[in-house]
């Protein structure tokens, strides 16, 4: 399971923008599609090959009673208790704080690594600028700037140093992973029940994390399943005890460590923003995706249109997925959606042969070339797979970087068609080394033009 960084300190430290410097090179791999949310205060990061989330806490206010601090001081302690690693941020140029020691008095009492983020300290003596900041008592302070990457890099690795480099286990596994993830009283838990009934068969703590994360094995007609039961991923802290029922990380956590991700809605009422949300969780995961609407039961035909048209058109993002409507409770339409986690198991594991993917290409390009862009023509020559559990195609070529992003979309869809690749995210990833060849034929047009301009 991935280790969960949470970043807190006083307002104004630089917490955003180490969020984004940890969060960024996730971010460039996910189109930005209409009507998806995306929640800046959750993002996921890689130190080397090791991935992890990172969570931004609004702010820390220890001591507000009551109103929206108080409700921010909540939040914050949910996140840290959730937490693997807190790092603390704090204002170099500034200076230690009143605010500072009222968090890490609170921070003293926790019972995981708390490291000291000295921020803002480029071009500053590092010795002058963290001796303050040992009298926190959280251990040797951090001198980072957030905003110029300076000592960011060896930070996150000291944080993450006791957790191991993640398992290549794809290959041990012959059926679907699935994470079961919706906002609070969708049907998660009825669905559940529904689906693994008696047929409950082990329930075991996974080897090697420190928390439960509890992968229960079913059968259904000849088929096995491994649900992961969000409900075992709840951890007590010492000091923050309250953890509530719905969890943003224990959600993002199911995502990551399942295949295939159910998402349920609840027909019965609106689509939410914590709705939105979660399905713009599952698009950055990359994971392949069925879309439950459950509670199905005892509504009109009159209403199932409306609901089915409101519900279409607010989640034009996730089309690449297989909508269902079920009733948890009574048992219906659970045999079709099984069937279409089954499939976009299938899209998301498919193999796709080097000469298979070329093809394809080679067709799409005689059907459409790629438009010029300036004095560049971009030209796709082949493509290899570059992952599985998102499908990634990989396109070499020349000047491949001036592809324009619709013309990716048309790659997108013809692969998708191609390999009937249905309820799994497909990403096109252009291999944009420099060919030397590539540049010579706009040198010469260039030389070429200036001589017409010398008459
Ligand atoms: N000089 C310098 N300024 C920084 C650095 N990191 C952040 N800042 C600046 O500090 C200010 C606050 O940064 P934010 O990232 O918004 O701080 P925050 O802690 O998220 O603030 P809240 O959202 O109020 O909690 C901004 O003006 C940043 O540009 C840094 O490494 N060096
Ligand atoms: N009418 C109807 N009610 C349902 C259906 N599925 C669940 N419910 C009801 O919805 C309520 C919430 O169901 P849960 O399964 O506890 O929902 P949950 O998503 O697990 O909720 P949390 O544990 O709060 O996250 C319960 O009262 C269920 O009986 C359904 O298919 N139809």
């Amino acid at each position: 399971m991935k280790p969960t960084v949470v970043l807190v300190g006083r307002p104004n430290v630089g917490k955003s923008t180490l969020f984004n410097r940890l969060t960024k090179t996730r971010d460039a791999l996910v189109a930005d599609l209409p009507g998806l949310t995306r929640d800046r205060h959750y993002g996921h990061g890689k130190s080397g090959s090791k991935p992890f989330l990172v969570v931004d806490t609004g702010g820390f206010e220890p001591l507000a009673k009551d109103g929206i601090l108080h409700e921010m001081a909540r939040q914050t302690e949910q996140a840290i208790a959730e937490a693997d690693v807190v790092i603390f941020v704090v204002d170099g140029r500034q200076g230690i704080t009143a605010h500072d020691k009222d968090i890490a008095n609170k921070l003293r009492r926790l019972d995981r690594p708390v490291f000291v983020a000295v921020n803002k300290t480029e071009g500053m003596d590092k010795g002058v600028t963290t001796a303050d900041f040992h009298e926190l008592g959280l251990g040797e302070p951090w001198s980072i700037s957030a905003s110029h990457g300076e000592g960011v890099r060896g930070l996150v690795e000291m944080a993450l140093e006791p957790y191991p480099e993640p398992a290549e286990d794809e290959e041990k596994e012959r059926h679907p992973r699935v994470a079961i993830v919706g906002r609070p009283n969708v049907g998660k838990s009825t669905l559940i029940n529904a689906l693994i009934g008696e047929e409950r068969v082990i329930a075991f703590d996974m080897p090697g994390t420190t928390r439960d994360s509890i992968f229960v094995d079913f059968e259904r007609n000849g088929r096995k399943y491994t649900l992961i039961d969000t409900a075992g991923l709840r951890r007590k802290g010492k000091v923050f005890e309250a953890i509530e029922k719905f969890s943003v990380v224990k959600t993002l956590q199911s995502i990551e460590d399942a295949n295939v991700v159910v998402l349920v809605l609840d027909a019965q009422a609106d689509i939410s923003d914590q709705d939105a949300h979660i399905a713009g969780f599952i698009v950055e995961s990359g994971r392949a995706l069925v879309v439950a609407i459950n509670k199905w039961d005892g509504l009109s035909s009159y209403e199932r249109d409306q609901i089915k048209n409101r519900l279409l058109s607010k989640l034009k993002f996730l089309d690449f997925a297989r909508f269902h409507t079920i009733s948890a409770l009574k048992g219906q339409g659970l045999g079709d959606l099984l069937h279409s986690i089954d499939s976009a198991y299938g899209a998301a594991m498919i193999k796709m042969s080097t000469p298979q993917l070329t093809r394809v290409l080679i067709d799409a390009v005689a059907k459409q070339a790629p438009p010029r862009h300036g004095l560049f023509r971009p030209k796709p020559r082949y493509a290899h797979q570059g992952g599985s559990n998102p499908p990634i195609v990989v396109v070499h070529g020349n000047a491949l970087d001036h592809i324009s992003d619709s013309y990716r979309r048309y790659l997108e869809r013809t692969y998708r068609d191609a390999f009937k690749l249905q309820g799994t995210p497909l990403r096109i990833q252009f291999n944009v080394t420099r060919n030397p060849y590539a540049d010579e034929v706009p040198k010469r047009r260039l030389e070429g033009k200036r001589s017409t301009f010398k008459k």
